[in-house]
């Protein structure tokens, strides 16, 4: 039987960081995964078809909404196609990058099939051809859930999966279940001409977001789509060709006639197929319970990425797949802190979230907390490119150490980054005014923050009398 130092299951995010990076350490790795290419979910049925799906869509939007402007005509259909061959081609072209051969030329051997534990030590691929580990990854990542509706058995639906796969644009679509994906997906069908609804379990949307940020990206979001809170969706069915939800909102049964139904209704992870009894792996609804140092109860197993439902990201995935090179191959104990990564939801306006909301600041540091809040009808550039609907929020200590960062706004996800670095590295808010913002950038609005923290505490602090008293003094 092959023996290896590293095993890991699943060439996702969090597999192919730690396999190649455990490789390149000079350790003997086997990488097993059951697609046809590596990349998993992120390339695959993800954060890549999506991102060119959104983009996509965000053309043809702009193409509407200066037509509308500026007095022209547009018309003709929409060539749906063309977006998902532009979502095939970004995949096909990543897909080169997370090739086979780059991760056998950095020493990784690579098994196509099914991985399940024979005992704590040994997988074995699709039932056979056992092979043992010293250590072993488990990163096989998640997929849809959908939910136990009345019906679902005999309906057919969409989910991210096979969305990228439409030969289609439907008329109209009921997205169930309001979160990231299917509100990055529903605005963009929108925008292809869908006409959207997302029937939510919810009172709100964008749930983990400050209490600032959501009413503002939700406004944003009801000139695209039609929203439905709080609904219990009781049943699916199919009648003269057409798809019924039929849901309840405060007591009172409705349904809603659609041509297809996109079912966004959360993730369960890749664990079923794993065989954890025969390793005695513990974990709790499906998800591998792991410690700080991402290990399981077993020590020489760890699990990352998506299947230990801890931060479900894709450079979560790839963070924890670094960490696990060091706690794997050079047996290091480092922990995992995801306090200092953030998060972007791609709608438009972007969401950007680091950190601790206000909420949660005051819950953990009390009344002292500070918050810098900057609209962007306050900001140079927003205000000349007509996008003032958006908002800064900064929330520090009293002395200034950030805690938090938040913003709602087009391309946040880019222009916040600068304060990822600052808090990474401890800096307080009001280093960001010693660097120079070229004018007029988005990203000043940042510094515009960090001007707020300076000028209070020159107005409302210790120096203003100090000064005060020297300049009587001085004359
Ligand atoms: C529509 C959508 C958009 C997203 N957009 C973003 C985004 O913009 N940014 C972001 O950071 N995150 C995004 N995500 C989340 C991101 O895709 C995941 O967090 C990430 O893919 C998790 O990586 P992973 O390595 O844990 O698992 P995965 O990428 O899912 O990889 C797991 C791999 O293991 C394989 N596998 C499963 N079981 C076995 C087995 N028994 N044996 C062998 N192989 C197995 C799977 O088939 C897969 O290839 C998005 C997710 C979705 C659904
Ligand atoms: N931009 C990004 O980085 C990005 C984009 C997409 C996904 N992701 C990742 O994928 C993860 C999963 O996202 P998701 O949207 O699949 O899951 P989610 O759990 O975040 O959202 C699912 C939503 O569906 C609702 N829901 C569940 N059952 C329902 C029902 N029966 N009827 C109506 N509503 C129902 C839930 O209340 C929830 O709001 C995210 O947490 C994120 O980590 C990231």
């Amino acid at each position: 039987m092959v023996e290896y130092d590293l095993i890991v299951i699943g060439g996702g995010s969090g597999g192919l960081t730690a396999a190649s990076g455990a490789a390149s350490m000079g350790a003997k790795v086997a990488l097993i995964d059951d697609q046809p290419g590596l990349g998993g979910d992120c390339l695959h049925f993800g954060c890549v078809p999506s991102k060119a799906f959104i983009t996509a869509a965000k053309e043809v939007h702009a193409v509407y909404k200066g037509a509308a402007e500026f007095g022209l005509t547009v018309s003709g259909d929409v060539l749906f196609e063309r977006a998902i061959e532009r979502v095939k081609e970004a995949i096909d072209e990543i897909q080169e990058i997370d090739s086979d051969e780059r991760f056998e030329s950095l020493g990784v051997d690579i098994y196509r099939g099914k991985g399940a534990f024979k005992d704590e030590h040994t997988i074995t691929i699709d039932g056979e051809n056992p092979i043992k580990g010293k250590r072993i990854v488990i990163s096989t990542g998640s997929r849809p859930n959908v939910p136990p509706i009345n019906g679902v058995e005999n309906v057919s639906f969409i989910t991210n999966e096979t969305i990228f796969n439409l030969d289609y644009l439907p008329k109209s679509v009921v997205f169930i279940g309001g979160g990231p994906v299917g509100l990055e997906l529903a605005q963009s069908l929108s925008r292809f001409g869908s006409d959207v609804t997302v029937i939510e379990t919810s009172q709100s949307v964008f749930k983990k977001e400050d209490h600032e940020i959501i009413p503002i990206v939700t406004k944003a979001l009801e000139k695209e789509l039609t929203f439905v809170f709080e609904a219990d969706v009781t049943g699916i069915s199919e009648q003269n060709g057409h798809k019924v939800v039929t849901y309840k909102v405060n007591g009172e049964e409705k349904t809603i006639e659609s041509e297809a139904i996109m079912m966004s209704t959360g993730r369960k992870p890749n664990t079923d197929k794993l065989n954890l009894e025969a390793a005695g792996v513990n974990e709790n609804k499906g998800y591998i319970t792991v410690n700080e140092s991402l290990q399981t109860n077993k020590s020489h197993i760890y699990a990352i990425g998506d299947v230990n439902g801890a931060f479900p990201f894709t450079h979560g995935a790839g963070m924890e797949g670094k960490l696990i090179v060091q706690n794997a191959v050079f047996g290091l104990k480092r922990k995992v802190n995801y306090g200092n990564v953030p998060w972007v939801t791609y709608t438009e306006p972007e969401v950007f979230h680091l950190g601790l909301t206000e909420q949660e600041a005051k819950e953990k540091h009390g009344e002292e907390i500070r918050v810098f809040k900057v609209g962007t009808d306050d900001v140079d550039r927003f205000i000349a490119e007509r996008k003032k609907d958006g908002l800064v929020k900064v929330i520090t200590d009293k002395k200034g150490h950030i805690l938090g960062a938040h913003a709602v706004g087009e391309d946040s996800g880019s222009w916040m980054q600068e304060i990822v670095f600052a808090k990474e590295h401890g800096h307080k808010i009001g280093d960001i005014s010693t660097v120079i913002h070229p004018y007029p950038t988005k990203g000043a609005i940042l510094n515009q923050a960090a001007d707020m923290y300076w000028r209070e505490k020159l107005f409302d602090g210790w120096l203003p009398k100090v000064s005060e008293k020297y300049i009587k003094w001085v004359r």
